[in-house]
């Protein structure tokens, strides 16, 4: 795959598009070009598209709810960037079950990082999910937009056992070391038995006027300053988990641990 993409660097291509077969899990995929792109390489991890069939979705995830096997399909919408909700044409609010906002509350349900473009025959505009940045520390009005939007999210309602989204707040500052031995035990060591896929958030960190980010993609995860705090800005932490078995109240309570 490395050399695959060495060779595609030579053509100096603006972007390469990596279909993975309809059963692959992206984590993997993710994990190696996300640390690629952190060691400097010459390609870097723009986003991931997931093509959602909107025919077919809630079958596909209820079925397997009922079953004992766990579905790709939810990695893969977890994963996901950006999803495109495809064959919209055949899901119509006078003929189904699941008019589109109900799928559309799905998707969000596992991942409300996610943007969905609606779409027949995958027809989008490029300009929506090419350049979406989405690995990029330093696109941090981006990653604001997104932790603004997930504020009042909750997903408490949900069973533990699904991937589901989860978002929590503190506004204490943080400790920089305290929050790192903190990520390092929820993912390397599973401290707390949850299966976190992705994280995303920005951080209020002691004896820093810089806001940082903090990026999760399975095992590997970055904390770095951006910017300055502005003026009158609410300095706060916003984390956002997307994954299994995620309890709130010890992330809450974990967290808050950091800021003495
Ligand atoms: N009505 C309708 N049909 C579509 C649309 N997009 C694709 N199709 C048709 O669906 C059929 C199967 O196409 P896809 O679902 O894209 O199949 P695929 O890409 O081979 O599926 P994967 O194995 O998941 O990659 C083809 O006949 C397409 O023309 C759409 O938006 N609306």
């Amino acid at each position: 795959m490395n050399d695959l993409l060495i060779t595609l660097v030579a053509y100096r291509l603006d972007h390469i598009l990596l279909e993975t077969t309809g059963l692959a899990n992206p984590a993997p995929l993710a994990s190696v070009l996300w640390l690629d792109d952190q060691l400097e390489a010459a390609v870097s991890l723009d986003s991931i598209i997931t093509v959602v069939d909107a025919k077919n979705l809630h079958y596909q995830l209820k079925s397997h709810n009922d079953s004992s096997s766990f579905p790709e399909a939810y990695h893969q919408i977890a994963f996901a960037d950006v999803v495109i909700l495809n064959k919209v044409d055949l899901v119509s609010s006078e003929n189904s079950d699941t008019p589109l906002e109900d799928l559309e509350k799905e998707i969000y349900n596992i991942n409300s990082l996610a943007r969905i473009i609606r779409s027949v025959q995958c027809q989008v505009d490029l300009s929506n999910i090419l350049n979406c940045r989405a690995y990029d520390a330093t696109h941090v009005t981006h990653l604001e937009a997104l932790l603004e939007e997930n504020k009042k999210l909750s997903t408490r309602d949900l069973h533990d056992s699904s991937v589901r989204t989860l978002c929590i707040c503190e506004p204490k500052k943080v400790d920089f070391d305290k929050v790192r031995i903190w990520i390092e035990e929820i993912i390397w060591d599973k401290k707390y038995g949850m299966d976190v896929y992705r994280c995303k958030g920005v951080l209020s960190v002691l004896n820093s006027d810089q806001l940082h980010t903090l990026q999760v993609v399975r095992e590997l995860y970055e904390i770095v300053p951006t910017r300055e705090w502005k003026d009158g800005e609410n300095r706060i932490n916003k984390i956002v988990f997307i994954g299994r078995l995620l309890n709130e109240e010890i992330l809450i309570d974990s967290l808050r641990a950091c800021t003495l």
